[in-house]
């Protein structure tokens, strides 16, 4: 079996390539493929195939709307094998490895995800790196919320961005202090506003258009970098400038991505990195429950 290794502002992802569909990527597999120690390590896994494979094959019951047998579909599982909706660091790998192996030849084509047709641009690729955009579909603000992380409340604003997010503006907050936060834990939450679970981001307020943002993943625990995470905090924070549009540098412990937000949707632009390829073990993925 065939995978691939790679991140998007080192949110880390493996890759498997499946265009028949025949992996059977149950969730006790994915955790363990995703744990650090007894597997091969990663936030997430990219399964690759195109949508009309994995409808005929039962993997999705319908298509999302938008999205056509013939495109790629990126079935995106969190690191504890739970399903997520959309994956924005993972679209950039996925469209980067598409490139990279040849499996695609152009450089503007969809991808699609659980939450629809998600659009990419490959503006630079080569095997190791790519510059990818991502055309994140629509913001949708669900209200204020709040999340206790470390002891401490932070209210921010509920966005969905096909997944849930809670983006929290903490006005006092600065690059050090925020580096400083323990996000060892899984912040506290209301399940009566996000009974779905939620991705929980902290950031600092906007000042020359940049924030700086740190996150704990529904189904995976801190990472360094969530791109629909940083949709959301770069809509909440324009919000909290009294904007409904504008470009943000996010930053995040693992690096730095640029958010557009227009008309109601976003864009998300930044890098990808292939780290390399393999094989895993046919009997010691057979063997897991
Ligand atoms: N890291 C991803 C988001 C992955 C899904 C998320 N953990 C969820 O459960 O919604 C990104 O880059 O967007």
């Amino acid at each position: 079996m065939e995978f691939s290794k790679g991140h998007g502002t080192e949110n880390d992802f493996v890759v498997l390539p499946d265009l028949d569909v025949r992996l059977d990527l149950r969730a006790e597999r994915v955790a363990a493929l995703c744990d650090r120690r007894r597997g091969l390590g990663a936030d997430g896994v990219l399964r690759v195939a195109r949508a009309g494979a994995l409808r005929a094959a039962g993997v999705l019951e319908a298509l999302p709307e938008g999205v056509g047998d013939d495109d790629w579909f990126m079935d995106y599982r969190n690191g504890d094998g739970s399903i997520a909706e959309m994956c924005g660091n993972g679209v950039r790998v996925f469209a980067h490895y598409l490139r990279a192996t040849g499996l695609e030849g152009a450089s503007e084509f969809v991808v699609g995800s659980r939450a629809g047709a998600r659009p990419v641009v490959v503006h630079s690729c080569d095997g190791w790196t790519a510059d990818v955009t991502v055309q994140m579909g629509t913001v949708t603000e669900l209200g204020t919320s709040s999340a206790i992380v470390a002891g401490q409340t932070f209210t921010g604003l509920g966005i969905d961005v096909g997944n849930p997010h809670l983006a929290c503006v903490e006005e006092s907050l600065t690059a050090d202090k925020l580096a400083a936060l323990d996000l060892t834990a899984a912040p506290a939450f209301s399940a009566a506003f996000f009974p779905h679970g939620v991705n929980v981001e902290i950031l600092t307020p906007l000042v020359d258009g940049v924030v700086d943002m740190r996150v704990y993943e529904r189904g995976v625990g801190e990472t360094r970098s969530c791109g629909t995470g940083t949709v959301a905090a770069a809509a909440a924070a324009l919000r909290a400038d009294g904007r409904e549009e504008g470009e943000v540098r996010v930053r995040v412990p693992g690096g730095e991505v640029l958010v557009a937000v227009r008309g109601g949707a976003a864009e998300l632009r930044g890098p990808s990195v292939l780290v390399g390829s393999g094989r895993i073990d046919d009997d010691w993925w057979n063997a897991l429950a």
